[in-house]
Parts: structure tokens; sequence; C-alpha cells
């Protein structure tokens, strides 16, 4: 461990007993923890079984204390180990314990004091379980103060958030899925605006960053946010970046239609088969985390298309693509550029000025999905996402739009996100990365009175001589981080950074990313 210049011998054993980790029985060998990685330091009672070498066991009495650390495991998945260190000189003894406790407290940006929400019906039901048996063991380890709300109904969460002193508390934790997350989400950026006294029905408002820190135990059906920024969906692993106080800031999109606010989305704004998989699963809830494998089933089987135009503003602040070939990743360099650049162009411009400048590009056409994404969107079903080279923190979204085309077609497509090929290697897929965007179906250009005017008059010359189509006479529905919107026709802008989480992307060094073996049904498409 860390204790190598000690001037007394110190000796290790490595205890499993109060954190129940796994270890290598008989791994002995030297390791490196840096202070930002050590849980807690505890004195320890010095039990006589622990007595195993030889030598000791003539002592009258020893002194001794524990060091509870993260150990990375394969797959971005972390555990807390533990090495207990004793001495015969219990002044040494303590002034380690004291020494590391002293540079324990000098690591300003972890939590002392959490605001936590339970879901306790999200995914399959375990979040109460998932958080008193995993996660509260380890916050009182670390000292970590916690007040815990189980929440009795949808919104309680969000709601709690508008009364509460969310000022003491150096972060906000939500146990659940994407739904739940959401929810806080919602309700600590709509606390800051109201605070700030910022409209949040103002499509073209700026917004006011929020500083407290989001953490996010996953306990949900599809876990999306916490896969796609921490590299795993397990509960300890996001406990333990909890602990450690890491900070990961993550691009919101705000949804509007007709200068009324809807939601903020950081992950999936989906539209065709997204939206319709989660209007239909919403029904099943009862089956769990399958029920997105039935619907989704159902959905695709019925093949529904949806005609509507689309108007975005490229993301020229960037310079990442869509297409790269390399991801954002912990310190991504990308998005710290964005960053920069962009606030350099609004210092200079304004921000209204330079988006009523720049072009708009407007496509039409008939969609099986409208997919915009903040980030990759990987979750354990699609390790790589739906837009794997998608960037947290640099300001834009990536616009996946995919045609209309067969039911062969749209198989291989959705198949390529769980393989290694180019998922926007088809003609019938393009991808775009967006600042801003604006939607609207053709059932409500056609009959809604009420479209933007902004928007009425860009699409106004595409649909003028548009002939009468044979596509879907209803809507679908937009699927926005797991909940649904109740407007088709919406206008969508990235704020770049707006909100921060306990995480620190994914982290490069993976020990088995790749070797993804290829299915028979892979092989045959
Ligand atoms: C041959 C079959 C191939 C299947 C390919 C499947 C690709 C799956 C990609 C899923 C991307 C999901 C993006 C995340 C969405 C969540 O916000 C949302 C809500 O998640 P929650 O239930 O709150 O955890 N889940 C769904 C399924 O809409
Ligand atoms: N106590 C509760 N009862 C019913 N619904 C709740 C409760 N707490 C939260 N919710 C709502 O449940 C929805 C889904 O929660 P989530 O944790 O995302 O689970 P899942 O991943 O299974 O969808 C969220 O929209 C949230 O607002
Ligand atoms: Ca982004």
């Amino acid at each position: 461990l860390i204790l190598h210049s000690s001037p007394l011998p110190l000796y290790c054993c490595k205890t499993v007993r109060k954190m129940k980790c796994r270890i290598n029985p008989g791994n002995n060998e030297n390791c490196f923890v840096p202070i930002s990685e050590i849980i807690a330091v505890e004195e320890t009672e010095f039990n006589k079984k622990q007595r195993n070498i030889g030598r000791w066991q003539k002592m009258a009495k020893l002194h001794a204390f524990t060091v509870h650390y993260v150990k990375k495991a394969r797959n971005h998945r972390w555990r807390c180990s533990a090495a207990t260190f004793w001495c015969v000189d219990e002044h040494l003894c303590n002034q380690w314990t004291q020494a590391l406790k002293e540079l324990l407290e000098m690591q300003k940006s972890r939590p002392k004091q959490l605001l936590v929400y339970i879901n306790p019906f999200g995914g399959k039901r375990q979040g109460k379980r998932i958080y008193e048996q995993k996660v509260a063991p380890l916050f009182s380890l670390a000292s970590i103060s916690t007040d815990v709300v189980v929440t009795e109904h949808a919104n309680h969460a969000k709601d709690n958030l508008f009364e509460v002193n969310i000022y003491k508390y150096d972060g906000v934790v939500c146990v659940g899925g994407d739904g739940m997350f959401s929810e806080v989400m919602h309700g600590l950026i709509g606390r800051m605006q109201k605070d700030s006294g910022i409209d949040q029905n103002n499509p073209k408002a700026s917004l006011v960053q929020c500083n407290i820190r989001i953490g996010i135990i996953p306990a949900g059906s599809t876990d999306c946010i916490c896969y796609s920024t921490v590299g795993i969906s397990d509960p300890v692993t996001s406990a333990l970046h909890i602990i450690v106080g890491d900070c990961q800031p993550l691009d919101v999109s705000s949804v509007h239609h007709n200068d009324t606010f809807l939601k903020y989305s950081v992950s999936l704004l989906g539209y065709g088969f997204y939206g319709d998989i989660l209007k239909d699963s919403e029904k099943k809830r009862w089956m769990g985390p399958m029920r997105y494998d039935y619907s989704g089933f159902k959905t695709f089987l019925s093949h529904h298309y949806y005609e509507g135009t689309i108007a975005y503003q490229p993301a020229k602040h960037t310079h990442g693509s869509p297409r790269d070939k390399v991801s954002c990743r912990t310190g991504c360099y990308i998005c710290k550029q964005s960053e920069k650049q962009l606030a350099e162009q609004n210092k200079e411009h304004g921000l209204k000025k330079e988006e009523g400048e720049e072009e708009w590009k407007v496509i039409k056409g008939k969609f099986l999905a409208i997919n915009a994404v903040n980030m990759s969107c990987a979750c354990p079903r699609s390790p790589k996402g739906l837009s794997p080279a998608a960037h947290l923190a640099d300001g834009s979204a990536d616009l996946i739009l995919v045609r209309k085309c067969s039911r062969f077609d749209f198989l291989r497509y959705l198949v390529r996100h769980t393989n290694q090929d180019d998922q926007f290697d088809f003609p019938f897929v393009d991808v775009y990365r967006v600042k801003c965007f604006q939607f609207t179906s053709k059932l409500s250009e056609d009959n809604e009175s009420n479209v933007m005017d902004v928007g009425k008059k860009r699409f106004g010359q595409f649909c003028r001589d548009h002939p009468a189509c044979c596509c879907n006479i209803v809507n679908s529905t937009w699927n926005c981080d797991g909940e649904t919107l109740d407007s088709s026709a919406i206008e969508v802008r990235v704020h770049c950074q707006l909100m921060k989480l306990f995480a620190r992307g994914i982290e490069e060094d993976c020990k088995d990313e790749a070797g993804h073996s290829q299915s028979s049904i892979e092989q045959l498409l």
C-alpha cells in the first residue's frame, strides 16, 4: 500500500470480513492506492486470530488500523477492498491513522451530506433493498450523512426538491432507473431556475448551471444514463464514484412546444420506434424490465413509420463527428475544447444573435425512428449505444434519422447496436451533430394551427406541394429519457454542461471491452 516509507515496519494483511469484498487469497503483493481512492481509514481492534505471522505471536499487544480502498475490477466495476496494518508501537499507529485521516479531509470534492431518493417500484422493485444492503453501509463507512426519502408516488422526488433546503446538501442521489433520474434532474434544474428567476418556458433562456451533483444508483430497467457515464450499471461501483467525489459535467437538452416548457433530456429523445416501445411498455409495467423486450418485438413487427419535418442547426463549435471512431472517455479533450469554444462564441455574439444568423438545415421524410441523443446511450442491451461517438459534455446532440426501409433492413440496423459494425453505414440512416432542432409531424403541420411561427415559415415551403401520402395517420410519441411527451411538435436546444454527475465518464483502460464474438444471427445478417 502507501506505507512503504514507514520508519518502523508496518505489516499488512488484507481483510475481507467487514465489507464482504472478494479478494484473491494469498495475494500479498504490494499495491499502490492514491489517496483519492481511499474510502475510509479506521482504527482496528486487533483480533488474535489475525496473528498469523509466527514471530508476532509472542508480542503482548499489537495496534492496527484498516484502510478501505477502491479496487478496480474488470469492465469498469469497482469494489471496496481493505488492508489492515499493524505494529507494536501505539504512537506510530496513531500517527499513521491521523495522517491518513487528514489527507482524506483535504479531498474537498467529496460529499459529506447527501439527499437520497429511492423509487421502490423501479426495475425489478429492488431499489430499497439495493440501497439498504449495498449502498448505505458504504456511505456510513465513508462518514457520509444522508437524508433518505422513499418515494410514495411519481413526482414525489421532483416536488420535494422544490420544498427542501437543497443548498445544505453536497449532492442528490437517486436510486432507480432513467425515469427516476429524470425526475430528480427536473427537480434540481427547475429549482435552480426558479431561485434565479429564470423562466423555463422561454426556449431561448440562458439557463443557470446546477452545481449540486446527482449520483445514480442503478435500480431501474434500462439504466442507460448510469451505464453511459460510468461504464457499467452496478450499485456498488456507483456508490464508490459518489464517495470519492467524482464530477462529470453533462449536456442537457430543453424541450419546448409553442413557448411552453415540456421536459429536459440527457440521454434519448426518441420519436417513432423508441417512442412507440415506451408507450406500449408503460401498460406492461408489471412485467418489469422484460416489458421492453415484449414491446420491442411488438413495435418491430408493427413497422410503423411517421412523416414529418426536421430543421436543425449543425454543431459547428465542436471538432467531433458522430462517425468518429474514438469515443468520449474520462477527461475528454473534445468536451473541454467544445465548452471553451461555446463560451467564447457566446461572449462575442450573444446567444440570440448567433442562433438567428446561422442557417437551418431542413429535412422532410418518412421515418421509422428519429433519435436525438446527448450521450452514447450505451446500456446492457447495447454496450456501444445508439451513437457510440456521442459526447457527454460537448454541447451537442447526435440526431439520428432512420428513414422508411424494409423490416429486414431495420432489423440489420438494430442488430448493429449490439455488435462492432457501424450502425450509421446504411443508405436509410443519416446522422448529424446538432446544437438545436425542431420537429413537426405531417399531421400537426396539416391540422394544428399552433405550430411554432418560425417552424411554420421554414417548413411551409416544403409542404405546400406535397401530395397526400400513405403513411400513418396517427402521430408517434416522444420518448424523453424514458418518459412520454404529450406533444409531437417540439423544439429542442442543447445546454452545454448544465448539470453534473458523481461520475468520471468511461475510463480508457478497460481490461476487456473488446472480445465480442459474432453470433450466428449476426453472421447471417
Ligand atoms: C435484434 C434486437 C436488437 C436490439 C437492439 C437494441 C438496442 C437497444 C438500445 C436501447 C437504447 C435505450 C436508450 C435508453 C432509454 C431509456 O431512457 C428508457 C427508459 O429507461 P428506464 O426504464 O427508466 O430505466 N428505456 C427505453 C427502452 O426506452
Ligand atoms: N413511489 C412511486 N410510485 C410510482 N411511481 C414512481 C414512484 N417513484 C417514482 N416513480 C416514477 O416511476 C417512473 C419509473 O421509474 P424508474 O426508476 O425509471 O424505473 P424503470 O427503469 O423501471 O422505468 C418514474 O417516472 C418515476 O417518476
Ligand atoms: Ca453531448
